[in-house]
Formats: C-alpha cells, structure tokens, sequence
C-alpha cells in the first residue's frame, strides 16, 4: 500500500509555483528522504500534505486520507515534527508531550518518550521558552511519536542538533522503520539522508528531478567509482581489467593499479579478479557521494539554473 500518493500535485503561489505537477508515491515501512535546494519547493509539499494548505490543483493521499477533505484523519495517525518548532514558551517540555498523547487519545509514558529523544531529566519540568534549539528539536520529536503514528513527517529533523544528537534522531528514525513506521523526511545533512534512506526524492524547482533507491541514484548520477590497488605480484595486464563488466579504463603502472568503473558493482570484480592474478596488497575504492549525485542534479544550491542529465542508461553484462 502506498502511505502517500500524489497526482499532478501544483500549489502556486501568486505568481510563484511552489509546487509543480508533483507525483509520487511512498510504500508502507519505507525510509523516504527528501532532499532539495533551498526553495525547491519541499517544505510546501509537506504542508499540502498535511492539510495546512490546499493543492492549486491536483490531488494526494496519505495514510489512504485525501489530503484535502480527510486531514483530520490522516494527522491523527501522523507524526510531525515541524520545519520551525513552535514552543509554548509557559509550558514544560512534559506537558507539551503530555498535550500531544491527550491530542492523540494515547497513553504514552510522557517520560518514556522524553527519555527517547535524549532529553536532559533535569529539563523535563522546566518551561519550553528557556530550550535551547537542540533541546527543542528534541522535545518536538517526542510530541511526534506521541501515539505510535504510522506515518512520521519530520521536516529538517536534525537542524540544531550537534553530531551526538543527529545520531540519536538516526537512531530513532531507524528504529521506528524497525517496527514498521513509515518515515519521510526532509533534510540538508546527506549523510544522514543516506544513511537511513531506502529511497531519496530529489525536488528541484517544484518538480521531483529523480526518485530513487540510493544506490541507483549515485549509479545513475555520479562519476566512476575509482578503484586503487597495490597488487602482491606485479606485473597485472590492463587489458585483463579493461575487459571486465562495467569498468570503463584500467591503468597498471609497477604495482600500482588503477580501475575506474562505471558501475559502482563492479569493483568487486576489479578486486576479485587482481586477487586471481596473484592477490592484493592494498586497495581503497573512491565512490561517488550522495552530494555529487545532489549536485548533478539540482545543478547547484541555486534551484533555478541549469538541468542535470543522467549518465546514458547501459545494460549491466556479468563478468
Ligand atoms: N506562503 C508563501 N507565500 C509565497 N511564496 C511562498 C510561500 N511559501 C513558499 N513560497 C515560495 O515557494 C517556493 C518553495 O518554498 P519552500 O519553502 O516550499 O521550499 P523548501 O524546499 O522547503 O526550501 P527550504 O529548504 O529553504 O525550506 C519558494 O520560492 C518560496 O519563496
């Protein structure tokens, strides 16, 4: 079943179209993360989404809700954490939990959850307004697991969140897909995308300029994977490595070799073939990241210049 779907999704504007005839589909139990420029357009989608704001046109569904008529429903099995977390600056962090199970008709442990998110104790009764911006990230992310929703919407979940904090949303966000919650969120930080994503949604200009499971996305869009190695036994013939599937040039000079493929699969080959050719002293594999294939895609961090075009699509021969 598909936890969110959109059809020709547009939301303008004025003469701004946020949103541009945006269709796609999120499967149940998936980690889906969306990535974009600024201004792309991301922010808006989650809010048309949601409910806060009706489609120019089009039309979408999540958790089978229209997005239109059904909001109340579909966010009652949602959790949202907010590109800016509003705070009741007179309210503690447990009672802006405890207001979220009640708003759920749960009942959660409102300590259970704080604990979760690595909320300091000794900040739990203290008023929301004194938070710094992690402490209010945090807090936000236990008002949106409230109720064990099935779908999590979390918007830049790790903005203001030092490198231990940005692990333990990871964490979280792995562990939730552990026990079935689908998951979308939208983020600037790519290795975190990448290291929780099974598919990532690329919006540029209010389109989606690719979808895809991460490996594919960086097969399609990035440069060669280059493969190092120091061989135990030289010499080693290029040409025994030129000729395998998916290596597009193989240099060999003294010991030293150097493979670049064009699919990033076939540097297991690389490797297995050099250790029947006597075996590998050393070897480091450069592959391309997901900021390079971010980068050719959206063409900079400037929305609106230039269109990227994938690698020509080839079959993938087995060696
Ligand atoms: N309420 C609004 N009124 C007018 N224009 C808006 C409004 N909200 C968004 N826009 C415009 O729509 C476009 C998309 O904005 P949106 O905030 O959805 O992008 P985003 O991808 O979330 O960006 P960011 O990563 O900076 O949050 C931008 O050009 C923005 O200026």
């Amino acid at each position: 079943m598909s936890v969110i779907e959109t059809r020709n999704l547009t939301k303008r504007f004025g003469d701004v179209t946020a949103v541009d005839g945006l269709s796609f589909e999120v499967e149940e139990g998936e980690v889906f993360g969306f990535l974009g420029p600024n201004g792309a357009g991301k922010s808006t989608t989650i809010n048309v989404l949601l409910g806060y704001m009706s489609p120019t046109s089009g039309s979408g569904t999540v958790l089978g809700h229209d997005v239109e008529t059904e909001s109340r429903e579909l966010r009652a099995r949602t959790g949202v954490l907010p590109e800016n977390v509003g705070v009741y600056d007179r309210l503690t962090g447990r009672e802006h939990v405890a207001s979220a199970i009640r708003i759920k008709d749960a009942d959660d442990d409102p300590e259970e959850l704080l604990s979760r998110v690595g909320l300091d104790p000794n900040a739990w009764d203290r008023r929301a307004g004194g938070y710094s911006t992690g402490m209010a990230q945090r807090m936000a992310l236990a008002t949106a697991l409230a109720g064990d929703p099935d779908l999590l919407v979390l918007d830049e979940p790790q903005s203001g969140l030092d490198p231990n904090g940005m692990q333990e949303i990871r964490d979280i966000v792995l562990e939730e897909a552990a026990a079935g919650t689908t998951v979308f969120f939208s983020s600037h930080i790519l290795p975190e995308v990448e290291a929780v994503s099974d598919r990532v949604g690329v919006m540029r200009a209010g389109e989606m300029a690719a979808v895809d499971g991460i490996d594919t996305l960086r097969e399609r869009w990035t440069d060669d994977t280059v493969v190092r190695a120091t061989v135990a036994q030289p010499p080693v013939r290029p040409e025994m490595l030129a000729d395998l599937a998916g290596v597009e040039e193989a240099e060999v000079e003294e010991d030293r070799v150097t493979v670049s493929c064009r699919r990033p699969r076939a540097k297991g080959r690389v490797i297995a073939a050099l250790e029947r050719a006597g075996g590998v002293a050393d070897f480091e594999v450069d592959e391309g990241s997901l900021e390079d294939t971010f980068t050719a895609l959206t063409g900079s961090a400037d929305a609106g210049e230039q269109t990227a075009s994938p690698n020509a699509e080839e079959p993938e021969v087995s060696a």
